[in-house]
Order: C-alpha cells, then structure tokens, then sequence
C-alpha cells in the first residue's frame, strides 16, 4: 500500500505514533508535518518534510487528507489558519478529543469534509484502537483513505452518530492509562507485600502485558479468562470478592467512564 501526500498538524505523541504507522505503510515524501518542537519530528528526519508553523506550510501544497493532532485547545487558533486548504478533494481527519464536526467546520471555514477519529496510544505499536466518524461531504474514497490511516496503525471501526465518540474517548482513547494504572497499583501493592522493588515491577508489567496478549489470542470472554484463574475456595477468589464489590471497581469504572465522557463533552465548547 502506498499512502498520498498528507499534512499533519502536530507530531506529538498520538501524532508521531501515527506519522510511524504511516511510513511503515509507505507514505509520499511530500508529506509535510507541522510540529513547532524539532524534537517531536527528529525520528522521521529526511522521511518528511518538517515545518515549524502553519505560515510555513508552501502554497502550493494540496493534500489529500489533513490530520488534525495537536491539542484540541489549539483547535481556535490552528483551524483558521487551514482555512485556505479547505476544498472537495481533501478531507480533514481530527483525532482531537472532543472537538465536534461542526465546530471543526466552522473553525476551517464551513464546507470542510471532516472526520472526527478517537485512537489511542498502542498505536505506537501498531496495536492502536480507533473509531472514526464520517462529518457531511465526506466521500467513500476519503473514508476508505481515512480507515487507511487509521488500520496502519491497529484496528479501526466506524459510527454514524458522532454523540458516540465521547465514550469512546472515555472507553478506548484513555482507556490505556487505566491499564497502566493497573500495573502501577499492583507494583505498589507488591512492594507493600515484602517483595523485592525490581521483581515488584518486572510482575506487574509482564501480567498485565501477558494478560493483555492472552485476551488478544483468545476467543473467550475476558469473564471466562478471569474464571479460569479463579480457583474455587483459592487466593484469585478472596482477592476478586474485593475488588468486585459492587461499590469497588464496578462502581468506580462506572464513574471514572462516566467523568471522562463528560469531559469529552465539555471539550467541544
Ligand atoms: N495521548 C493520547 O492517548 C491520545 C490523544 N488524543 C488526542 O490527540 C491530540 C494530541 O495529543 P498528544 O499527542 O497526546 O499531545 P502532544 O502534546 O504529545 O502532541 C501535540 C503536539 O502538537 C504540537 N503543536 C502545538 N501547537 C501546534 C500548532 N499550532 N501547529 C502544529 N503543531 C502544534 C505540540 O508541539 C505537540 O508536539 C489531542 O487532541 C488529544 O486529544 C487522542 C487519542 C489518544
Ligand atoms: O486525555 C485525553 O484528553 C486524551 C483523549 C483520550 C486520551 N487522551
């Protein structure tokens, strides 16, 4: 596969991760990145055209996707300055959290073909989970370029109705720092039981990665892959009677989903 010349506004993490995937795929050389710090694009040095401010972009340039990564609260400051790109043939990919179609397309100028996407960082690792939504204009070519972008760099899936995409930030784009925090949490509670600092963390990390690949490779339930740990009358079973208190993690990632899909929402103001 080889990928047209896009544009892409910020190179940070999610940004860079993608800008990774995509070179991987083979992407044109004309493809011009926009990252204000040199070191957010010195990886990719000689694979791309780097500039430092949206006044650099050359005039000419006319790509066929713009992906739209920096910070959403750039988005009133940025968007305006792509104003000029807008035009039927390209199509605008925003990954930025909470950033609605329409206010994106009021900010570039009304007629913008958006698509609104939620990755995450696995991404990094070409193991990303993404879900895009398709905004008003948006043709099945730019859609199948957009699902492109978005499988260079893990699995993607697609929704019509946008108001999905603040859970899906709160499910799927955060979701990693929750796993992580898992691995955090389980270090500490190791270091809290006696064990050595060194062994605490290679434990914690090579169980959630290994759990992580496990569910991966399997086609069972992850309830069937937490049954099959759980002894009757064993250790599993006194630790998950803890943790699956009504009040304790059901509760809380209820919570924690439900807070993060508000902000989601606040965002698009
Ligand atoms: N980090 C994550 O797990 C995820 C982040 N996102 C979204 O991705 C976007 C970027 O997030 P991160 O990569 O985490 O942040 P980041 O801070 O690592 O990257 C943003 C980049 O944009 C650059 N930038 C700032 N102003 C700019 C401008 N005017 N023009 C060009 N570049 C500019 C910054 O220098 C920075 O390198 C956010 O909108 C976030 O909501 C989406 C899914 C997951
Ligand atoms: O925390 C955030 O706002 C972004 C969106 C999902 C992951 N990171």
């Amino acid at each position: 596969m080889s990928l047209p010349p896009l544009l892409l506004i910020g190179c940070g993490k999610m940004g860079g991760a993608m800008l990774a995937g995509w070179l991987e795929k083979g992407l044109a050389p004309e493809t011009v990145v926009v990252e204000p710090h040199a070191a957010g694009v010195a990886a990719f040095a000689g694979r791309v055209r780097h500039v430092a401010t949206l006044a650099d972009i050359p005039a000419d340039f006319a790509p066929a996707a713009v992906i739209l990564a920096t910070k959403p609260q750039e988005a009133p400051n940025a968007l305006p300055a792509l104003a000029h790109l807008v035009r039927p043939e390209t199509v605008f990919l925003s990954i930025m959290a909470g950033k609605t179609i329409a206010g994106m397309r009021k900010l570039l100028g009304g007629e913008a073909n958006v698509v609104r996407a939620m990755p995450n960082t696995p991404a990094a690792v070409r193991l990303g989970f993404t879900v895009a939504c398709p905004g008003p204009g948006v043709t099945s070519a730019q859609r199948e370029l957009c699902d492109s972008l978005l499988t260079a760099i893990g699995e993607a899936a697609w929704v019509e109705d946008e108001a999905l995409i603040d859970p899906v930030t709160a499910v799927s784009g955060g979701g990693p720092a929750y796993v992580f925090l898992l691995a955090e949490v389980m270090e500490k509670a190791a270091l809290s039981q006696g064990l050595p600092a060194d062994l605490a963390r290679r434990m914690a990390r090579a169980t959630v990665a290994g759990s992580g690949a496990l569910l991966a490779a399997s086609t069972e339930d992850a309830s069937t892959l937490r049954v099959n740990v759980t002894s009757p009358k064993g250790t599993t079973e006194r630790a998950l009677a803890v943790l699956m208190r009504p009040e304790n993690w059901p509760a809380i990632m209820e919570e924690a989903i439900e807070a993060a899909t508000a902000r989601s929402r606040e965002l698009a103001r």
